[in-house]
């Protein structure tokens, strides 16, 4: 049936996970993308040939599965507007919105729903992401098992056994790349000023992070012993490490990750005004 997992937003997270599902072999038959910006709806129709719609109350009264990727503002909003219009039977929901809880998700969709939250990042768009779920009581071992086939179709999945946790994998994982990101930065920056090109400083940047994680992820060995093995006594990386440590790398990270958990739950609250 067509529109069988219909997603409500289409935008850089829901277009990374449409195109997974599509990758992972989902045809397009069974999946509908609600998305009021006009290009980027005629781009998922184009790109994937699957069915578009401006609202998404056109598209849930059929649905199995509803993926709600808006932003966290608009969740309410956007729920209320959805829920005169599902069918007698209760879909599953499967949120990737930041913060908000199941229980209001479920609230404002009328009642009775099962939810699986998840919060996958950014590296799904190259299928390399890393997701964590958590399902409210509602949702059937079949259908945690099928949010687990979406979000695995653009990388890895975790479970974890609170829903208080998934601010915490937000602030980790999901903002997590563009911390990687900003390192990159300025790395690249440091290599300029040393009087490297600036796309030898890029390129020496793009496959040292790579090829870091590559290792970190094939050898097993935790990342302070791949640090320890880069670092000779006395040696540069000694030299650049101490001055990480001097300015604070480790207690920087903490504040920041924390900040992020934190803005978390104000998003949480913020959705429900
Ligand atoms: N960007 C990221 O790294 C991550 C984002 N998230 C979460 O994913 C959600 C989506 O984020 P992005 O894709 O980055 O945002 P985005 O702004 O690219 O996409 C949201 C889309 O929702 C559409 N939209 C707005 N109102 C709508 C409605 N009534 N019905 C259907 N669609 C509507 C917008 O036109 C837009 O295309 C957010 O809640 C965010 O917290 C989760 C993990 C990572
Ligand atoms: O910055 C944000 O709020 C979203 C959630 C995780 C990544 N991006």
């Amino acid at each position: 049936m067509a529109g069988e997992i219909v997603f409500i937003g289409g935008g850089n997270m829901g277009r990374a996970l449409l195109g997974g599902l599509i990758a992972d072999g989902t045809p397009a038959e069974r999946l509908a993308a609600a998305e009021p910006d006009g290009d980027r709806r005629e781009a998922l129709a184009r790109e994937f040939g699957m069915l578009t719609a401006a609202r998404g109350e056109d598209l849930v009264g059929a649905a199995s599965v509803v993926l709600l990727a808006v932003k966290p503002q608009v969740l309410k909003s956007v729920a209320r507007g959805l829920a005169a219009h599902f069918a007698s039977t209760r879909p599953l929901i499967v949120s990737i919105v930041a913060g908000v809880t199941e229980a209001d998700i479920d609230a404002w969709l009328g009642g009775n729903f099962p939810v699986v939250r998840c919060m996958p990042n950014t590296p799904a768009l190259v299928r390399q992401g890393i997701s964590a779920l958590h399902a409210n009581a509602r949702a059937s071992a079949a259908q945690r098992q099928q949010a687990e086939h979406i979000l695995r179709a653009v990388g890895s999945v975790v479970w974890v056994p609170d829903e208080a946790q998934l601010d915490a994998v937000t602030a980790l994982s999901g903002s997590g790349p563009a911390y990687f990101f900003a390192v990159m930065e300025a790395m690249e920056q440091a290599g300029v000023a040393l009087g490297l090109s600036a796309d030898v400083a890029r390129r020496l940047t793009l496959q040292t992070a790579l090829g870091s994680a590559v290792l970190a992820t094939q050898s097993g060995d935790a990342p302070a012993t791949l640090r320890a093995q880069v670092t000779s006594p006395g040696g540069t990386t000694q030299a650049a490490l101490e001055v990480l440590q001097a300015g604070g790398l480790a207690r920087l990270f903490n504040e920041a990750i924390g900040a992020a958990n934190r803005r978390a739950g104000e998003l949480a609250r913020q959705a429900q005004d």
